[in-house]
């Protein structure tokens, strides 16, 4: 057993992440710590019948968690992470802080200094199925963004064998309003989201550009692509992601080559679900589930290829990869804690 810590307990990831862990066979809660809403029990926020005391950060002991899981906002994570690694816990953090390996490219897309610049060289970027021996190691996680964990996870396979070579990738994505979180916006209120599909951060502006782009390159190595034109959407549902991409049709490769590149790429994978031919990913085929469905669409007489990937932007795209990498971290089973509720959803879809 080991012991989980988890920092901003009352927001979105962080009560999605308790309700997972607290079925996880190898783990037990040692501290779920709140701001605001210290001192409550935690189904006084949410309808549950977990039994967890929330406590303020202050009244905690960090060295009691051998993992310790920031749900925080950027910004705020920075200092916990280097309190975490000094008390001897393994840190997954599931903000932005730590994504970024250049303090430069933080500070222009964040707006603000890094506070810690010297923990970027070391935090492994969290994308398990591509990271794993670098997440064996690793004290500090950097657990991916949502919509880039739809991307890039759709394009790897690509980029990987050197198919994307300087070119421009196009994704269209849309997201529940959980990934907006729990504190209140105008932008989230119902009457703003219900009945509507809103674009926003159109074009080069997104944060998540940056680090889409910086792990494009990573996982294409000198085969790099130009870069990406990213559009996110706000979608009136709760919670999942749905990116449609575009790419040029990779040259040389037949419709069986390109699924043949998919299917031996994640045959082994337990949470990337590639669709058979003439099927297309929707929520509903990840929505609760730790898993990844991307489906294949050539359109050879205009020489493209779209991808369609969908995730829950709370599981695999926030407390279930960070799940998932704790398990590689600690040499557990990958699927533990994350499987049954994966299985309930696919008998249903
Ligand atoms: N929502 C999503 O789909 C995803 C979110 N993420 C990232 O994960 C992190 C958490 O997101 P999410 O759960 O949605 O956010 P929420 O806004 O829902 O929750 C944030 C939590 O952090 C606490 N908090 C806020 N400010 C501070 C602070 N300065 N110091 C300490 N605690 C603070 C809040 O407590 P209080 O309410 O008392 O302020 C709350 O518990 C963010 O960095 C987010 O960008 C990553 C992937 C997906
Ligand atoms: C719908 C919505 O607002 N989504 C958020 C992204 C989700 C998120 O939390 O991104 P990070 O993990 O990088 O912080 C946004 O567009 O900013």
């Amino acid at each position: 057993m080991i012991r989980a810590g988890v920092l901003g307990a009352t927001g979105y990831t962080g009560f999605e992440l308790l309700q997972w862990l607290a079925y996880h066979p190898h783990v037990e809660i040692a501290f779920a710590t709140a701001r605001s809403d210290a001192g409550k029990p935690l189904s006084a926020l949410y309808p549950t019948d977990l039994d967890i005391q929330l406590q303020a950060v202050e009244d905690v002991s960090l060295s009691d968690a051998d993992v310790l899981f920031l749900c925080l906002p950027h910004g705020a994570a920075q200092e916990w992470a280097q309190r975490g690694l000094d008390a001897g816990a393994v840190v997954i953090d599931l903000s932005a802080d730590h994504r970024l390996h250049d303090a430069d490219v933080y500070a222009r897309w964040y707006n603000q200094p890094h506070t810690a610049p010297h923990l970027l060289a070391e935090a492994v970027y969290g994308l398990t199925e591509w990271r794993r021996e670098a997440l064996r190691q690793a004290r500090l996680i950097a657990n991916p963004g949502c919509y880039p964990t739809s991307i890039l996870l759709a394009v790897a396979p690509l980029l990987n064998a050197g198919l994307l070579d300087g070119a421009t990738i196009i994704a269209d994505s849309k997201s529940g309003v959980s990934g907006a979180g729990r504190s209140p916006k105008l932008g989230s209120l119902f009457v703003e989201v219900n009945e509507n599909l809103k674009p926003y951060n159109i074009g080069h502006v997104h944060r998540h550009v940056a680090e889409i782009e910086q792990e494009l390159h990573a996982l294409a190595g000198d085969h790099a692509p130009r870069g990406i034109v990213f559009s996110p959407h706000l979608l009136p549902v709760s919670r999942g992601i749905l990116s449609t991409i575009y790419v040029p049709w990779p040259q040389g490769l037949s419709a069986d080559d390109l699924r043949a590149l998919y299917a031996e790429t994640y045959a082994d994978e337990p949470f990337i679900w590639l669709l058979p031919e003439g099927a297309t990913a929707t929520l509903a085929h990840t929505v609760r589930t730790n898993r990844c469905a991307i489906s294949l669409h050539p359109v050879p007489e205009r020489d493209q290829l779209i991808i369609v990937s969908t995730i829950d932007n709370l599981v695999k795209g926030a407390a279930g990869q960070a799940i998932q990498n704790m398990n590689v971290r600690f040499g557990f089973d990958e699927r533990a804690g994350l499987m049954p509720v994966a299985r309930a959803r696919v008998q249903e879809v």
